[in-house]
């Protein structure tokens, strides 16, 4: 018998330790490395790092080196050298674009090329799924056998790590109850949970579908400052209100309510791309400034969940070509696209058209 976390449960415990700032361990084949995410570094970790001695290097993904003018050797991620002189105002300036028009970052960045990324690849995706900044200052450790238990650090296999953190994890429904609304009394809110620690997600069933014929079904993304918030930047509240009225005239369907705020960022980091689209920025560029792909929504959760709830085939309300696609990957069948054009508005038009030209909306 172990009490002990297993891999998932690590993954987890390394995800809360970045999130307030404390370092996790990589073991790799080759040994071990010292991890810190570069958003919820302070002053003082990074003067421990120094300490430590060694060559530590700030992993940064493509995007964002474009953005910098870096040379990305890895293709899909670079590696900077943490300059000598370097302060902790420069690697939150390599992080976080919010001053790149007010403060260019001063090049030329150094990157590396030689020795393996795997480990800086991986410090990436955890940092990413733990919603920050995709940035993360890696140290090769000297003594890596003993480092973590003596500084009681969250030390995560590497090797293992990686093929887990690609996947979707599972997930369990955890309690369902009935929920009249106004749209129909006939309402019932399913919670299911995800083994990873992460966030759950939520499924509002109206009425009785039948699942031997296709449900009117909307895969709704969670954007509280739309949702709830009634902001004019998007479309998501009228849509969200919308998806539940038609569903509420049918007399059946089902809304999943996907906490994948952000198009999968988090709210935090999508405040940080509407700064930007202050800025003058596009809803994708802003994105990839700050290192992220336009979309980072992971769409195999939507299609798990209605496959656990009984259903295979969809009316799927949705304007978005990729939504189709993907829910046809996971072996669910889209039998018919239902448009959903409601709620736009003088300042979400750019934001709506810029969705038809680069992520292939239909209108
Ligand atoms: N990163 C980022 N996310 C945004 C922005 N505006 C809205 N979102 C998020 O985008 C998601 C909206 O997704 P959906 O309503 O599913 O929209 P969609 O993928 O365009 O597809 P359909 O609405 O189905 O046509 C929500 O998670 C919002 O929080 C933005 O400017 N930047
Ligand atoms: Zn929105």
């Amino acid at each position: 018998m172990t009490l002990a976390p297993d891999l998932t449960e690590t993954l987890a415990r390394a995800r809360a330790d970045l999130r307030m700032g404390v370092p996790v361990v990589l073991e790799t084949a080759e040994g071990a490395a010292l991890v810190l995410a570069a958003e919820t570094l302070d002053g003082q970790r990074l003067a421990d790092l120094r300490a430590l001695g060694g060559q530590p290097v700030l992993a940064i993904s493509a995007r964002r080196a474009a953005t910098l003018k870096a040379r990305a050797y890895d293709g899909d991620i670079a590696r900077i050298a943490l300059p000598p002189d370097a302060s902790l105002a420069w690697v939150l300036g390599v992080a976080d674009p919010a001053d790149d028009l007010k403060t260019p970052m001063k090049g030329p960045l150094l990157t590396v090329r030689e020795g393996s990324a795997d480990p800086h690849r991986l410090a990436l995706a955890l940092v990413k799924s733990a919603r920050l900044l995709p940035a993360a200052l890696l140290l090769e450790l000297e003594t890596p056998e003993t480092f973590a238990a003596r500084h009681r650090l969250t030390s995560v296999p590497a090797t293992e790590a990686r093929a887990l953190i690609a996947e979707t994890s599972p997930l369990h429904p955890v309690v369902s109850a009935r929920l009249p609304l106004e749209v129909s009394e006939a309402g019932r809110l399913h919670i299911f949970r995800p083994e990873d620690g992460g966030e759950e997600h939520y499924a509002i069933e109206i009425g009785q579908p039948r699942r031997d014929v296709p449900v009117l079904a909307r895969l709704h993304s969670a954007c509280f400052t739309g949702d709830l918030m009634g902001s004019l930047k998007c479309d998501c509240g009228p849509q969200l209100r919308g998806a539940l009225a038609q569903m509420g005239a049918a007399g059946a369907g089902v809304l999943l309510y996907l906490n994948q705020e952000g198009r999968g960022i988090g709210l935090a980091n999508k405040m940080r791309a509407y700064s930007l689209q202050d800025q003058g920025f596009d809803t994708v560029e802003a994105n990839h400034r700050l290192g992220f792909e336009d979309d980072e929504r992971d769409f195999r959760i939507g299609a798990d969940i209605l496959k656990r709830m009984g259903f295979s085939s969809v009316r799927l309300m949705t304007n978005n070509p990729g939504k189709i696609a993907m829910m046809e990957d996971c072996g669910i069948t889209v039998a018919e696209r239902v448009p959903l054009k409601v709620g736009e508005n003088p300042h979400n038009r750019d934001y709506l058209a810029t969705k038809a030209a680069k992520s292939g909306h239909l209108l």
